[in-house]
Order: C-alpha cells, then structure tokens, then sequence
C-alpha cells in the first residue's frame, strides 16, 4: 500500500483559554503554540474561535476580511499574527477558526486558516455545515442566524508529510466529508471545534473515534477550555485518536495541550488487519468520493 505519511510527526492540539479581548487570545494563542513547537510539535492547532468569544451576537463584531489577499494588518490582524506565529514555531499552523466577513459576498463565515512553518497561507476553509441544533431544555443554538456556509472540501497537502483535512465542529458529524478526504489519501483529519456540556458528553469522543475507525486514519479534535462565565460553555476533552480508532491523548475543560506521535505505521498495520479498503462493495453502493465533490469556491 502506498504510504500516507512520508515521515513521522508531532501533532499538538492547544486548548486555549479565551476571552473577549482579541488582542488577549491571539497573545495567548502566541505564548501556547510557541510551547508547543519547543516540545517539538511539527503541525499545531488551535480551537475553533479563538479569537473571539463563541456566539452569534460576537460574529459581525469580531469579523475580520482576507480580501484582498493577503489582507492588510487592519483588514485581518488574526491573519497576521497567524502567519508570523507559524513561521516563529516553524511548523506547521492550522489556526482554528475565525469570523469572516466575505468581502466578495457581505457575508459571515467561520474560517479555518492553514499556514505552513514560512508564514505561507495553504488554506482556507469556511465551515460548510452550521451548528443549527434544538433539543429543547438543554441546548438551542443558530448559528445560521448570523453566518453563511462554505461550499467545498478542504484538503490541505503538506509538503514534508502529506495530506490532511481541516473542517470545523459540526461538520464533524457529516462522515461523507470524512470518507471523501480519506479516499483522496488524507493520513489526518483535523477538526477545530467547540462542543458544549450537552453534545460534548454525548457525541464528542464519540464523533472523533468513529471518523477515524471508518476511515482508518488519524483523527484531532480541538476546543476552547472551558469558561463558566462566559455565555458559551465549551466541552474541552481535545481530543487525537488513532486509525484504530484508540484514543492517544485526551484533555480535561482546562486549559492545556494534547500531543501525539503520528506515523503511517499505525495507517497500515490497522488496514492490514481489518482490510475494509479492499473490501468495498462499489459495485453494491457508490463510492462517495467519486461523485461531484467541490473542492475549491
Ligand atoms: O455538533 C455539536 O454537537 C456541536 C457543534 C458545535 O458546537 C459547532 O459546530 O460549533
């Protein structure tokens, strides 16, 4: 079988304590993610809205443009610190996510931005499924109200290693998006994320090992620490699971840094073992990978 992984890496998953300040959370971001690569951390993640309070009231508020690209320091400060903070850690930075007003569209989006160890944008990627939920008494939440979604599949190839996936909370909990990046030979899905006390305990570890079992391939989910006083409780746990779908490292709500040994031993010895890439059955059911897959806007 053809290597997924051409070397292996340190993953490491920071669990930011954030705030409203958004000068604050990127100075954090900063101090966490250099702690990070001084353990040797080779890619680095950071949560999903990280530099801003979660809430649909704080999107507009904290939006920032990438247009025109690259954006200037005012357009997008989160852009810039993003950037020069990867080329500082030298490694690679998937800078969790950020609201984004579209220049393009006048619309809001949570955006994830890639950024490899010399400060160059890899990627972007716009949440495609928003966190629509109500389960009444426990948790309601619209983020439809404020933002608009992303339109593809973001594949995000890293020279050195090979190809990874970036997609945000929610849309964690669509397998399809899973199943097509590890069919185009993903070794790594990477979700930033911010579950909450209802879905957290129910589906969070839950989501991150079944998408990796499926897919036999690695797996990193990564969250806010908790803050009981703001208006968002976010669940914590960041979580990295292995293609057997075994958890290798778990954080409590605090904050806090999860790290794992990625290689494509791993990959290979559990496809070898439960050999369900051989044995697919596209003749029975259609391969989803192959159908019209958007990967660019
Ligand atoms: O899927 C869930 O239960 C939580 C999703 C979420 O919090 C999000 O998409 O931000």
């Amino acid at each position: 079988m053809a290597k997924l992984l051409k070397k292996p890496l340190k993953l490491a998953l920071v669990q930011l304590a954030t705030g409203a300040d958004k000068a604050a959370n990127l100075a954090r971001a900063r101090s966490k993610v250099l702690e990070a690569s001084s353990q040797g951390a080779n890619v680095v993640v950071l949560p999903e809205c990280f530099n801003s309070p979660y809430g649909t009231k704080y999107f507009p508020k904290y939006a920032e443009t990438l247009l025109p690209s690259p954006p200037s320091q005012e357009q997008s400060p989160s852009f810039h610190a993003l950037s020069a903070l990867a080329k500082e850690a030298k490694a690679y930075l998937i800078g969790g996510s950020i609201p984004e007003y579209g220049e393009e569209t006048k619309k809001y989006y949570n955006t994830s931005l890639t950024f490899d160890p010399n400060g160059k944008l890899l990627a972007t990627h716009r949440k495609v499924h928003l966190f629509d939920i109500d389960i009444p008494g426990k948790i309601t939440f619209k983020e439809s109200d404020a933002l608009s979604p992303g339109n593809k599949v973001t594949i995000v190839d890293l020279p050195e290693y090979g190809k990874i996936a970036v997609a945000i909370c929610y849309d964690v909990r669509f397998p399809e998006l899973a199943m097509i990046a590890a069919r185009k030979g993903c070794f790594l899905l990477v979700y930033p994320g911010a579950f909450n006390l209802t879905t957290g305990e129910l589906h969070w570890e839950l989501q991150a090992r079944a998408r990796a079992m499926d897919n036999q391939i690695y797996v990193g989910l990564c969250s806010p620490a908790r803050d009981m006083s703001a208006d968002y409780h976010a669940w914590g746990h960041s979580i990295i699971v292995d293609p057997m779908a075994a958890v290798q490292a778990q954080l409590d709500e605090q904050e806090g840094i999860a790290y794992a040994e990625i290689d494509d031993k791993k990959i290979e010895e559990t496809r070898k073992g439960i050999p369900i890439y051989t044995q697919r059955r596209f003749d029975v059911y259609p391969d989803v990978s192959e159908g019209k897959v958007k990967y660019d806007e």
